[in-house]
């Protein structure tokens, strides 16, 4: 089993927001998102590009992974945000609206002109209807590993934008689309985060957003404030009952009379390798977790 990284919660915040940025090295986040594209005005962008480099160089982020929302390539400010940013050497640079595998080529490519460590990643954001069209071939494109993408997160704003769906309770008009970006980042093998919740007086329906979420197959959730992050670490990490179900699974197959089984019978259930796998990265997940906290 490879090393698993929890990203249960992705607190985004503005990078002109230097309170923010401070206030985030004792938040209990497995993601911090320094924004420099939509929560940032024109006229503070490279005010915030040069506080969020200099925050990420300085570091005290602890285990939290820290990621830096750029604008995009084809704005004004894109190329030298990647710029800045590669010489920062964040753990990821989020790509927003990417709408096609040639955009990631550009971002590897001059990420490596930059002289970016090879271990800052990049994540897209699938926010728009283009990418939506192309969801297979965009997540391919972390076989080629010039690429560096390992991530996607959903940008639902934007989506509900673009598109003119409703972003109501169920999100009905966006689970196609939800499902089909999980089915994408599995196929290719990336992580996937669910997108914001706006409502920061709704804690049931953040809670409900979370609980479909994470039955949706997401890794974690996108996050705006920092009341959200608790309930998103509790959803999307395993329960006490799950880590005790899993454990059971995975004993189970290490008997010796069930060394040469395919299949055996567990507490009334039938219980295949498949789901000793699954078991597996359930108590991997929270022995991760574990290590963090
Ligand atoms: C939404 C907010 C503007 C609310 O701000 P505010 O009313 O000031 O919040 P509070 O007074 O409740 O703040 C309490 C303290 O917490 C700190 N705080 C607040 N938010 C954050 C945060 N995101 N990260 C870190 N710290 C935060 C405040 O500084 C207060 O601290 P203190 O002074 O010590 O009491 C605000 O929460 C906010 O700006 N949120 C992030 C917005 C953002 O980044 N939006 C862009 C990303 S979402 C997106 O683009 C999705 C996607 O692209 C799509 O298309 O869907
Ligand atoms: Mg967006």
């Amino acid at each position: 089993m490879s090393t698993i990284r929890p990203r249960r919660s992705a607190l985004y915040m503005p990078g002109s927001n230097a309170r923010a940025l401070e206030k985030a090295k004792a938040l209990a986040a497995d993601v911090l998102i320094l924004d420099l594209e939509d929560a940032v005005a024109p006229d503070a962008k490279s005010v915030a590009r040069d506080q969020v480099c200099a925050a990420v160089r300085e570091g005290r982020y602890g285990s939290r992974e820290v990621v830096i929302r750029i604008n995009a390539l084809d704005t004004p400010w894109g190329e030298n945000d990647l710029a800045a940013v590669a010489g920062a050497a964040p753990d990821a640079v989020l790509i927003p609206k990417v709408s096609s595998a040639e955009t990631l080529a550009a971002v590897g490519l001059r990420l490596r002109r930059h002289g970016a460590p090879e271990r800052t990643r990049v994540w897209a954001m699938i926010e728009t209807p283009f990418a939506l069209l192309d969801l297979s071939a965009i997540a391919s494109a972390a076989y080629d590993v010039d690429t560096r993408l390992s991530c996607f997160v959903m940008g639902t704003n934007d989506l509900a934008k673009e598109t003119r769906a409703r972003l109501l309770p169920g999100r009905a008009a966006m689970l196609p689309w939800l499902m089909n970006a999980v089915a994408a980042a599995r196929a290719y093998g990336i992580d996937i985060l669910d997108g914001v919740y706006n409502n920061l007086s709704d804690e049931a329906g953040f809670r409900a957003e979370c609980e479909q979420g994470r039955d949706c197959g997401f890794d974690g959730k996108s996050l705006i404030h920092p009341s959200q992050i608790s309930a998103a670490n509790e959803v999307f990490g395993p329960t006490s009952d799950e880590l005790e179900a899993a454990r059971a699974i995975v004993a189970a197959f290490e008997r010796p009379e069930n060394a040469h089984k395919g299949v055996i019978p567990l507490n009334g259930r039938m219980v295949e390798r498949l789901h000793a796998e699954m078991a597996k990265r359930v108590v991997a997940l929270a022995e991760a977790i574990a290590e963090r906290e």
